[in-house]
């Protein structure tokens, strides 16, 4: 698969910046990149089994999802934006940045999107227990996963600068060879 733009997934429990980070990426990217929020896409194009109403959450059919994302991502210049990783193959995969919040600030911006108790619990405690950074490092290559601060604007500003240096080397790298 030759790719002239990387394909990077923005990963991370509900709530520590994974759409901020990506709607800024595009604005600022050195070469075109379209972002796509995966949870959004489910829902909008019925990838899903229904929902479930204890979680309030979409039970994913993943075979329908990977199969809509393929022709998207195959060109590469995406960036994947969802609350788990390890669906997406190994080969798709230029970069996986995690991102970090520290739990309290997580509460506090769960508890502002009105998610109910029970769902605030669960991501804090997911937060806290490092699942989606153990999902990304059980997934992909030690060296495609980077682990990002996501607490403030400063990280935030810090975050999308080191993702624009990293695909200015990437597109260096591989449209030079
Ligand atoms: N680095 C950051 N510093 C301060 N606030 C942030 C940061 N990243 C995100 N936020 C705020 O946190 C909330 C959740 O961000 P969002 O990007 O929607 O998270 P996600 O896509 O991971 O669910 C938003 O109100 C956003 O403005």
């Amino acid at each position: 698969m030759t790719r002239h733009s990387p394909v990077i997934v923005i990963t991370g429990t509900p709530g520590t910046g994974k759409s901020t980070h990506a709607q800024l990426l595009i604005k600022d990217s050195p070469v075109p990149m379209k972002h796509i929020n995966v949870g959004e896409m489910v829902k909008d194009r019925g990838l899903h089994e229904g929902l479930d109403e204890e979680w309030q959450s979409y039970t994913v059919n993943e075979d329908k999802l990977l199969d809509e994302l393929e022709p998207l991502v195959s060109q590469g210049g995406v960036i994947l934006d969802w609350h788990t990783c390890d669906i997406f193959p190994e080969r798709w995969v230029d970069l996986v940045v995690v991102l970090r919040c520290n739990h309290t600030l997580l509460w506090e911006r769960l508890e502002k999107r009105g998610y109910p108790l029970k769902k605030i619990q669960e991501n804090n405690e997911a937060e806290i227990m490092n699942v989606v950074l153990d999902e990304a490092r059980e997934s992909y290559q030690p060296e495609s996963v980077v682990a990002l601060a996501s607490d403030s604007m400063e990280d935030l500003g810090e975050n999308i600068g080191r993702m624009v240096t990293w695909i200015n080397l990437w597109t260096e790298k591989n449209t030079s060879e």
